[in-house]
């Protein structure tokens, strides 16, 4: 597991350890992890050209320092010093190791243009214009030299964040860096693992600089495939298909017969005992002519409350469904039963208008919205907000309904009140394409009936369904059947 903090906790756990510290310890081990990284992936250290961007705070001085190791080992090393001051001891130590420094002024015309043709020529730039002290989009000159770095073609290494994203939320409102690594220290920033930000980040490494006794429960965290392997169910010797777990599925319409197809799909592909797929009637055949071990129901459409299938552990409700009155009835009577509940699409916007049917409820309920679908939930919020502070709007959501939520899209974000957030290491664009949420509401619905809790099964799903999506076709386009074929692939990659 990966574990982000936010900017202040990060700073109180600095502060406690720096008090049991002596002076400079803990910037030392910050510039000597960092320097490790540059010199890995440096061709050859001797006689390389090394730009360090150099802002105002301690971010600079984890560069100015990483700097002088480099320089040490032979290494040409220029600090380009963006801001009005810099960090002394970081500076001194550069110069003694050889290192040269120029000050960059956005009004001297001469010395942008000396500082552009330091970075164009370099071998590596190592962006050490702000960390966690960052406030909004990056200010001149940090921007242009931002922009410079972008467009040379030296490898970026961003120190601790990327400079222009925000720590806590990973937004980018303005200019900001874009890094091939970044190399952060004593834990993540949540940021890093949250689009916008975290696209900007590129591979992530962490140095460990003894900060994980002081820190308490983090803000965010991301699953590796270990933690999902230990988290999802294996049927057992004793297992029958009711023990496993019968979902019901109440996904499609004669209108969208594809979203019931591929709902279904992904709960069989999630191991689950007994899927019992209730709709329309040609929808309903559809489905059985493609899985004939689904036990299939017609609706009634006198009495849809009527026709539900009973004896279940699990329901997925809402891909495809529709908004009219039988649907109503139907999410109605679903949410009034006590069973784990997976509410998707078209139940969303159902639930909108008629927020007490989830947050009086007691028994776990799950949702899982886009973020168009989000900002119907949340009255007032903008869909643009909701992808520029996917964690922040996630959480919020949460505690309102007092459910678990899962937020797709570039990044897909699990929130539940009073529990960090989980932010999904596999997504893909590749997932980018119509009825890949069927799939994945029909797969985490399995999980759900094989027992569970919603956290752990969005956090199983999302996982699983973007691994699939990578390897389906190997990084080539998918369709949603193929993201179906592909879940086994991705379960056995997972499982080992
Ligand atoms: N506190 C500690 O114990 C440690 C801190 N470390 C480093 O220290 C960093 C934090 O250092 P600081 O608190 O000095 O803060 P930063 O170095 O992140 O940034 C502060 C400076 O950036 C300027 N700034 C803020 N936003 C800006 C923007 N949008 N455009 C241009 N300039 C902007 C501010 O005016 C200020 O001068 C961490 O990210 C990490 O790299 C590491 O050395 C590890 C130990
Ligand atoms: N840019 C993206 N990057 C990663 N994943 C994405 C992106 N866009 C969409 N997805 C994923 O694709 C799926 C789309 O689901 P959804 O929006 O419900 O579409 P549909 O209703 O057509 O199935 C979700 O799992 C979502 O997280
Ligand atoms: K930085």
């Amino acid at each position: 597991m990966r574990y982000a903090h936010t900017v202040g906790t990060v700073r109180e756990a600095e502060g406690a350890l720096m008090a049991r510290l002596p002076d400079g310890a803990l910037m030392r081990r910050a510039a000597a992890g960092l320097a490790t990284v540059c010199a890995r992936v440096l061709p050859g250290v001797y006689g390389s050209r090394v730009v360090l961007l150099v802002g105002s705070g301690d971010n600079g001085g984890d560069a100015l320092y990483a700097g002088a190791a480099l320089a040490r080992r032979g290494a040409g090393v220029r600090a380009l010093l963006a801001g009005s001051r810099v960090h002394e001891g970081g500076l001194a130590a550069l110069r003694a190791a050889g290192g040269r420094a120029q000050e960059v002024s956005g009004a001297d015309a001469a010395a942008a243009d000396a500082a552009g043709a330091e970075i164009a020529a370099a071998d590596l730039i190592i962006d050490g214009l702000v960390g966690i002290g960052g406030t909004g989009g990056l200010r001149e000159p940090h921007a242009a030299l931002a922009d410079r770095a972008g467009a040379a073609g030296a490898t970026v290494v961003a120190v601790d964040l990327p400079s222009g994203i925000d720590a806590d939320t990973g937004a980018v409102d303005g200019p900001a860096v874009r890094a091939d690594i970044t190399v952060t220290f004593g834990t993540h920033k949540p940021g890093l693992f949250a689009a916008p930000g975290a696209e900007r980040a590129g591979v992530v490494e962490f140095v460990d600089i003894g900060l994980a006794p002081e820190l308490p429960e983090p803000r965010a965290q991301s699953p590796q495939a270990d933690d999902i392997a230990a988290l999802l169910p294996r049927p057992g010797a004793e297992s029958d298909k009711y023990r496993r777990g019968v979902l019901a599925v109440a996904s499609g319409s004669d209108r969208y017969r594809g979203a019931a197809v591929l709902c279904v799909g992904g709960a069989l592909r999630g191991g689950v005992g007994m899927v019992r797929y209730v709709g329309q009637e040609v929808a309903a055949a559809e489905v059985l002519n493609r899985w004939p071990e689904a036990v299939v129901s017609v609706l009634d459409p006198t009495d849809p409350a009527g026709s539900l299938p009973r004896r279940v552990a699990a329901w997925v409700v809402g891909p495809g469904r529709g908004l009219h009155p039988a649907a109503v009835v139907e999410l109605e009577t679903v949410l009034g039963a006590d069973l784990p509940v997976l509410l998707d699409a078209d139940a969303i916007t159902l639930l909108a208008k008629r927020p007490h049917l989830v947050s009086e409820r007691a028994a776990p309920t799950l949702l899982t919205p886009h973020a168009g679908e989000l900002a119907r939930l949340l009255p007032g919020t903008e869909r643009a907000d909701i992808e520029a502070r996917r964690l922040d709007h996630a959480a919020r959501a949460a505690d309102a309904y007092g459910c678990t939520v899962l937020l797709k899209g570039s990044t897909t974000v699990i929130a539940e009140p009073g529990r960090p957030a989980v932010v999904n290491p596999t997504g893909t664009p590749l997932l980018a394409t119509a009825g890949t949420g069927d799939v994945l509401a029909g797969f985490i619905g399995a999980l759900l009936a094989a027992g569970l809790p919603p956290r752990d099964a969005a956090t199983c799903g999302a996982y699983v369904h973007g691994l699939a999506a990578r390897l389906a076709h190997g990084g080539a386009a998918i369709s949603a059947s193929d993201l179906v074929d592909a879940v086994p692939a991705a379960l056995r990659a997972v499982l080992g």
